[in-house]
């Protein structure tokens, strides 16, 4: 018998999410039958589409969503053997049950030296965010200026390395100077901490006097409607995220940057990463040549301990991580 830990939804969030929304259960689960296995998560992913999805498909007491890389500790389907490891979608769980279906099985011959926690980030949905939005939406080309804001975190840092990669000028944006610093040891051209400038206008036209040509918006709101005026005739836009908004109670009223988008002539485009599901195979394979090549470096926060995943949620929403925000189970 095995008692699995889960943390619920206990109230919906209002505004930034509290300790006291979260709930942590205990459920037993069944001896596992023909066609199921058991797994045990290892490093469970926080995201932060995990607060704007709280709101569109979640009620009070389910299971919070998210992905976990997890070790196989039963199997009774034959492609899955005891001991190998998965990328299951089990949400918030330590243990769970699955038939197979929708797990993302590692290959036996991942790289020792390389932490199995990558397939939540650079090797995974993080890493393919930034090469497919980036590179199917901004089409970045030689010569050209990239803007990254959120620019650190898991999907940031990598669209800043890709876009020098492709031999673009990448200009990033962070919420700390010790994060700023990074960005420069990364290789980024220009790194400004948006929490400290005295104005984002002129922090945006100083460091790009040309303005943008390609701008992966992580983050929406304020950031957004400031960064188009800045943007070249043509430029492209790719709206990955709106962090700056998931926590808002009332909607934002920003100016609507109409007569920008015209006179500029600007491709925006949204998209989720799930566009480019057929062609993941592709991605990471792009990915793990230049992580081997030593090319795109990559960094990760570990909060230790599954009792801690509403703090490593709530810290991945303050700020508080360096690259992929992950816990170690
Ligand atoms: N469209 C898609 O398919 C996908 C979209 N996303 C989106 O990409 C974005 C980045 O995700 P991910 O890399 O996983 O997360 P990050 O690792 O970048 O973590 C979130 C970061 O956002 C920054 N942040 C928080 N609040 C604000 C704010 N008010 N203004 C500006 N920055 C803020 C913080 O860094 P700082 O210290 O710099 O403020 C924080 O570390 C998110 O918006 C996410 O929803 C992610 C995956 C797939
Ligand atoms: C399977 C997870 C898909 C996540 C897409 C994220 C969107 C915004 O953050």
């Amino acid at each position: 018998m095995v008692l699995a830990k889960v943390w619920k939804l206990k109230s919906h969030f209002v505004g930034f999410p509290k300790s006291s929304d979260f709930l942590l259960e205990e459920e037993e689960l069944p001896a596992i039958k023909d066609g199921e296995l058991l797994l045990e998560a290892e490093f469970l992913s926080v995201d932060p589409y995990m607060r704007p999805y709280s709101v569109m498909n979640m009620k009070e007491g389910d299971v919070m969503i998210g992905s976990q890389v997890a070790k196989v500790v039963e199997s009774k389907v034959a492609e899955f053997h005891v001991g190998s490891f998965v990328v299951s979608h089990a949400g918030w769980r330590s243990h769970s049950i699955s038939t197979g279906d929708s797990l993302q099985a590692l290959p036996s011959t991942w790289p020792t030296e390389l932490p199995r926690s990558l397939a939540l980030g650079v090797l995974g949905m993080p890493g393919l965010t930034a090469y497919f939005g980036l590179l199917e939406i901004c089409g970045p080309a030689r010569g050209e200026t990239l803007l990254v804001n959120a620019a650190a975190g898991a999907v940031g840092m990598l669209v800043g390395q890709i876009g020098k990669i492709k031999g673009c000028r990448v200009v990033g944006f962070a919420g700390s100077d010790p994060k700023v610093e990074l960005l420069k040891e990364l290789g980024f051209d220009s790194a400004l901490n948006y929490r400290s400038v005295s104005s984002l206008d002129a922090a945006l036209a100083q460091a790009a006097p040309g303005g943008y040509d390609c701008f992966f918006d992580n983050v929406g709101g304020d950031f957004l409607c400031a960064a188009l005026p800045h943007m070249k005739h043509r430029g492209r836009v790719s709206v990955c995220g709106g962090i700056s908004m998931y926590n808002d109670v009332t909607s934002q009223k920003l100016t609507f940057p109409q007569l920008t988008l015209i006179f500029k002539e600007l491709k925006v485009e949204g998209f989720m990463v799930t566009r480019w599901q057929h062609r993941r195979d592709e991605g990471i394979a792009a990915l793990a040549a230049w992580v081997k090549e030593g090319k795109l470096q990559y960094r990760e926060t570990v909060t230790e301990g599954f009792s801690a995943m509403p703090d490593a949620f709530m810290g991945l929403l303050r700020g508080d991580n360096v690259g992929k925000a992950v816990v170690r189970a």
